[in-house]
């Protein structure tokens, strides 16, 4: 599964396209939270509870006129968070990630174009997909590690147990209606090396500015990983 594991990071082995050989999103921490950030002063206190908790690899929406300026102030402030830069799905907004320092990239979808610009920009990348035929194509293009998004109304953990029996090189990070209870299900399957969620940032307590709180909920999910038993003595994913 290890050597699966490293063949799935060698992206563009097999495609004509500038590929990346940076390390894999998937390794980076079994639970990512999803952040939407609506006033950039906020970044740095809540990453700092975020990787207090246990979640160093911190995905920011590119959902608000904030977003570049928070993964900016993360990316200089926070030396121990990872921030990428999520909801990408132009490739403008990859060169734009990118420039202010975010260390992944992550799609809720994928286009040609959009493919090519993740692939040129050096740092580990998600493209997402809902269904068979898009995992089939990303893997006609050298991707194996995908966002399975939406993931509950996808099909859930049920989907992709059905997907590796065929597929068993495709490696997935759901995302999208996952929560603590749900993400245990996912992180135990062996085509998933990490889930991503909101739910240990919520909008309310953001608003509050009540980073106790949101230390606490990332604890919790920190601890998720752990108790699935999906990582191997040197943290890697299996
Ligand atoms: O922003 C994106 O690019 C997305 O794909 C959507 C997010 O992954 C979901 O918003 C995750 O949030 P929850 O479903 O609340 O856990």
């Amino acid at each position: 599964m290890r050597m699966l594991h490293h063949m799935g990071t060698m992206w563009g082995m097999t495609s004509p396209l500038p590929s990346s050989s940076a390390a894999s999103v998937l390794d980076l921490a079994p639970v990512v939270p999803v952040v939407v950030v609506s006033d950039a002063a906020d970044a740095v206190p809540l990453a700092r509870a975020l990787v207090a908790g246990g979640l160093p690899a911190i995905e920011v929406t590119l959902r608000t006129p904030a977003a570049l300026d928070a993964i900016r102030a993360i990316a200089a402030e926070v030396p121990r968070a990872l921030v990428g830069a999520g909801t990408v799905i132009t490739p403008e907004q990859v060169a734009a990630g990118t420039a202010a320092g975010a260390g992944f990239l992550v799609s809720p979808g994928w286009t040609e174009a959009l493919l090519v610009a993740m692939r040129g920009a050096g740092v580990p990348f998600l493209p997402g997909v809902s269904t068979t035929s898009e995992v089939v194509a990303l893997l006609e293009r050298g991707v194996r590690e995908m966002k399975f998004f939406p993931a509950q109304a996808a099909g859930g953990t049920a989907f992709l147990k059905s997907l590796a029996a065929p597929l068993p090189q495709a490696r997935f990070c759901p995302t999208g209606g996952i929560g603590p209870t749900t993400a245990p299900e996912y992180l135990a399957l062996p085509n998933v090396g990490c889930v991503g969620g909101s739910w240990m940032v919520p909008a309310d307590a953001v608003a509050a500015g009540d980073w106790t709180r949101i230390e606490e909920l990332a604890r919790g999910a920190a601890a998720l990983g752990g108790r699935a038993g999906v990582r191997d003595a040197e943290g890697t994913c299996r």
